[in-house]
């Protein structure tokens, strides 16, 4: 199997401190006449978990298409492991290990759930091409075999593992919400980005949920961006969160800094903390 190119730079005694995982900085993004995002810098550490809230319409989804490739900002870098990225494409940054769940789901629901994980991990090739795949070679097989032994092994992680003949379309959506996050970590990745990965959950389901982001970035170095409008489980889950309000950083800091943050309740109209 072909390994994800390394972009980090080899640690030892005398070595550099790591860089960031994954760095916004100064980010402008303009729709027209909108500001979306304004001189935004936001740095992920290797393993870390932070949280990104704000109200509706703060920029949080602009910012995650900006790091993720989708969108090219107007103005700032974004650097990955130390490396500018700014104009890579997002299949180039998802293929450096940067994944992404989406507000809306994105699973093929005709597919089983074993089966989106194992698509999930097809960039990497089938060795051989399509004559390989035609003729069932030896090498597609093996390549095959083990993409579904990671699908598995996800899929026992995510306590999705009964599932895994279901099609992903008669899901609920608490259960497809898990199989977006185990999907996207069906190949390792070193930075992902979750769009309101809880929504639709219910409290069992986000409770497991919790405990499978934590065991990402404590057991496996995955730095993790969270949006969540569930600003209690984003508190609970996070070390460190930023606040964005109308395309700006507002507030950044611990959950208990940003929870007393004047500015943060006000923008949250008192409702944030409670
Ligand atoms: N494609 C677009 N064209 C024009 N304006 C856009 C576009 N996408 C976003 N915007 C505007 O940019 C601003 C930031 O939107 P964005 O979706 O990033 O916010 P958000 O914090 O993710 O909001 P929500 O929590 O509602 O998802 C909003 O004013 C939005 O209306």
């Amino acid at each position: 199997m072909s390994s994800t190119p390394a972009l980090s730079v080899p640690s030892g005694p005398s070595a550099p401190p790591a860089p960031p995982a994954l760095q916004a900085t100064n980010i402008g993004v303009r729709f027209g006449g909108i500001q979306a995002l304004d001189d935004v810098s936001l740095t992920l550490r290797p393993g870390e978990i932070c949280g990104l809230i704000g109200p509706n319409g703060a920029g949080k989804t602009t910012l995650f298409d900006v790091l993720s490739g989708i969108r090219r900002p107007d103005e700032g870098r974004v650097h990955l492991d130390g490396t500018d990225v700014t104009r890579r494409s997002p299949v180039w940054r998802a293929r450096h290990g940067v994944r992404r769940t989406f507000q809306r789901q994105q699973l093929f629901g005709q597919l089983t759930v074993a089966d989106n994980l194992v698509v999930a991990q097809e960039w990497r090739g089938g060795g051989g091409g399509l004559a390989a795949d035609l003729l069932a070679s030896p090498t597609r097989r093996t390549y095959e075999r083990d993409r579904r032994a990671r699908a598995a092994t996800v899929l026992r992680a995510c306590g999705l593992d009964d599932l895994g003949g279901t099609y992903a379309g008669a899901l609920p959506v608490g259960r497809a919400r898990m199989v977006e996050l185990a999907r996207a970590v069906a190949d390792p990745p070193r930075v992902l980005l979750l769009d309101e990965p809880a929504s639709g959950m219910t409290a069992d389901e986000r409770r497991h949920l919790s405990s499978v982001i934590r065991r990402l970035s404590e057991e496996e170095g995955c730095a993790v961006l969270l949006v969540e409008h569930n600003v209690a489980f984003v508190m609970e889950l996070a070390a460190r969160v930023v606040v964005l309000d109308l395309g700006h950083v507002l507030a950044e800091g611990t959950p208990a800094e940003v929870h007393f943050d004047r500015r943060v309740r006000d923008a949250y109209l008192g409702t944030t903390a409670d």
